[in-house]
């Protein structure tokens, strides 16, 4: 039988008993930032139920680590802490536990209606990486900024490649984005061009919440990397195309990608997405023994992009794809992360890299869909080649179970004018 809340939860929910992502908010405009999970169009208060001692496992009983406006320090408590909290918030959300149900002052306290509350990023992110783990969206890339003879580098298929980002420009979704300025490729015999970016793009990607760290010169083996991780989250790599085209010979992204990097507000664990794992894409030729993992596993999540523009008020959709065409899956790349000794951190966010699948109408970013502004896109009775200021990007992701979903709400940002 499927497990069932006391919270009514509409059957297309992305948020389900049997979800349950956290995220950090705030119920009033003054009011001080606390964890919650969500659960149908509710979120739970997690320092409440702290407070009326219902974490009472070994892991979290006198644990404050749901009195913080971050969830880094439940995250750096690591696996079995969260899978106690997993199982205590089932069992008190259950339509068969009373504790909660039948205590109305309780629920009223600890239950908020989602669209009331403010949500922020849930948290402190002291390092992010990008990785480039498509193979579609890598040779789509290759054959636009490079040319038809060697798309795809010879080293690809060898390391999952990735750079580091800026993580100070992440925002959480509804954050506008200021369209940014900055050098563009000169034609000839000209100085390069200076200004507003012409060539505003967004990257799908999705991106793994670091849990528990790895000790400075201590790797962690690609078997044990899933235990590292605690979920993932829906992200947008904006990336202003002109800027990083002139800037990244040979030296890799800049100012092209770090204005912005939009996140969605719950993090989905790997714990509730477990249902949905599906076999990686075959790597041929075989990984090095470091990345070789016992099993390759992705998971079966929908992907969905649309776009309102500039004064519309309906999304259009443009592309739909699936986290399952990775072709680096996010243990290997956790993996190759730490190799050289690296150590990362609870709350470091390690990108995908844009999510394109094999057909066109799945690619995850202007560039590819409209061929380097090659093909204008139709939309809404428009036409757009890269982003107008006005336009609004939203990202959807959900998993579909028998008789429930496991989804990840919105990821969405809307592009302002570049200041004078
Ligand atoms: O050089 C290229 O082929 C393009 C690289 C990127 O845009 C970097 C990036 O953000 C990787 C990704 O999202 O997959
Ligand atoms: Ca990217
Ligand atoms: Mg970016």
């Amino acid at each position: 039988m499927v497990l069932k809340s006391f919270v009514e939860v509409h059957p297309d929910s992305h948020f389900p008993i049997q979800n349950l992502p956290y995220g950090v908010f705030k119920a009033e405009p003054g009011s001080e930032a606390r964890p919650g999970v969500a659960i149908g169009d509710y979120v739970l208060d997690l320092s409440v139920i702290a407070s009326a001692g219902l974490f009472d496992g070994p892991y979290l009983e006198n644990s404050d680590c749901f009195n913080q406006p971050t969830l880094n320090k439940f995250l750096g408590l690591g696996q079995l802490a969260w899978k106690e909290a997993r199982s205590t918030l089932q069992k008190l959300l259950s339509a068969a536990e009373p504790i909660l149900r039948d205590n109305t002052s309780l629920r009223q306290k600890a239950l908020l209606p989602m669209d009331k509350v403010q949500m922020l990023l849930p948290i402190a992110i002291g390092d992010y990486t990008d990785f480039f783990a498509s193979k579609h969206h890598a040779k789509n890339c290759g054959l636009i900024f490079r040319g038809p003879e060697n798309p795809i580098n010879p080293n690809w298929f060898h390391i999952p490649i990735a750079y580091h980002g800026r993580a100070s420009s992440i925002v959480i979704s509804g954050t506008d984005i200021i369209r940014p300025r900055g050098q563009g490729h000169p034609t000839v015999n000209s100085l390069p061009y200076f200004g507003p970016s012409r060539k505003l793009d967004f990257e799908l990607e999705m991106a793994a919440v670091v849990g528990a760290g790895n000790e400075l010169g201590k790797p962690v083996d690609v078997n044990e990397a899933a235990n590292h991780i605690f979920g993932l989250v829906l992200m947008n790599d904006w990336s202003a195309r002109d800027i990083q085209a002139w800037e990244y010979v040979p030296l890799g992204p800049f100012l092209g990608k770090s204005f912005g990097t939009t996140i969605s507000p719950w993090i989905v664990t790997l714990d509730a997405l477990a249902p949905f794992a599906s076999d990686a894409p075959d790597q041929n030729p075989p990984p090095l023994p470091y990345l070789a993992e016992k099993e390759y596993k992705n998971y079966d999540i929908s992907l969905q992009v649309s776009i309102v523009p500039a004064g519309q008020k309906d999304a259009c959709i443009i592309s739909r794809s699936n986290f399952k065409h990775l072709y680096w899956t996010i243990t290997q790349q956790l993996a190759h992360h730490t190799i050289n000794g690296c150590n990362l951190r609870p709350g470091d966010l390690l990108g995908t890299g844009t999510i394109s699948g094999p057909e066109p109408d799945s690619y995850g970013c202007l560039l590819e869909l409209t061929w380097n502004g090659q093909k204008p896109l139709s939309l809404g009775g428009t036409t757009r080649t890269f982003l107008d200021d006005g336009d609004e990007v939203i990202f959807t992701g959900c998993c579909k179970g028998g008789g429930y979903n496991v989804g990840f709400g919105r990821c969405s940002g809307k592009i302002l004018p570049s200041p004078p």
